[in-house]
């Protein structure tokens, strides 16, 4: 039902596909799975086609191998307007035993639209909760107001760079 599961999970194996020569799985690879799976979670949250804008704080702190046990886990920690916010773990285990090891996390934020070439349009709003969900919020934020504070500073020296192109 709309605006009412707040988490979602995927599980699946590594396959060779996905591993570099190394053995371990890319991190575009990774990156991609984040997606689809918020992704799913936006799309079952808003009830409409919702596309990705942002990723944030992306941290790769453990390797995947060739079939362990993938586990991607979204967490609705925010929504504003037509954005919401989610808070991504990826973790991996030999299947056949082994502690589950967090292998990557970050931020994503999707935005709902009206049509698949559609606007912005409003979402459920979720309220937190618990203490924990009112910190997790702020730490989404906050990497999305850092994220945002650096496509600023990518703007002012791409306007500067052209200004200086066009001087030469
Ligand atoms: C029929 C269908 C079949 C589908 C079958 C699927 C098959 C299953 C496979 C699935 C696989 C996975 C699929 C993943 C989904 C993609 O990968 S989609 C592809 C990648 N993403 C895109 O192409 C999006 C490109 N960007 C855009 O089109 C526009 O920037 C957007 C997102 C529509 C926003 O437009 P805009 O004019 O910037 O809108 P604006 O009103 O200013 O901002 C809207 C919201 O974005 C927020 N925002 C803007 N910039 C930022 C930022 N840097 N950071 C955070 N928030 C921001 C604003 O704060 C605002 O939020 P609210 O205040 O409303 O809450």
């Amino acid at each position: 039902m709309i605006g009412s599961q707040r988490e979602l999970t995927l599980r699946f194996l590594a396959e060779p596909a996905d591993v570099n020569y190394g053995g371990k799985v890319h991190g575009g690879v990774v990156m991609k799975w984040i997606d689809q799976a918020g992704y799913a979670a936006a799309v079952g949250w808003s009830g409409t086609y919702s596309v990705t804008v942002a990723v944030g704080g992306i941290r790769f702190m453990a390797p995947i191998r060739i079939s362990d046990l993938v586990t991607v886990r979204t967490k609705l920690v925010h929504t504003g307007t037509s954005s919401m916010h989610f808070s991504v773990e990826v973790a991996a285990r030999d299947p056949m035993g082994g502690e589950p090891r967090l292998c990557t996390h970050c931020v994503i934020v999707f935005v709902a639209l009206d049509g698949v070439e559609g606007k912005p349009t409003a979402v459920p709003a979720w309220e937190p909760v618990s203490e924990d969900d009112r910190e997790l919020a702020e730490y989404a934020q906050q990497v999305m107001a850092l994220s945002k504070g650096i496509e600023q500073t990518v703007e002012r020296y791409r306007q500067a760079h052209d200004a200086h192109d066009a001087d030469a």
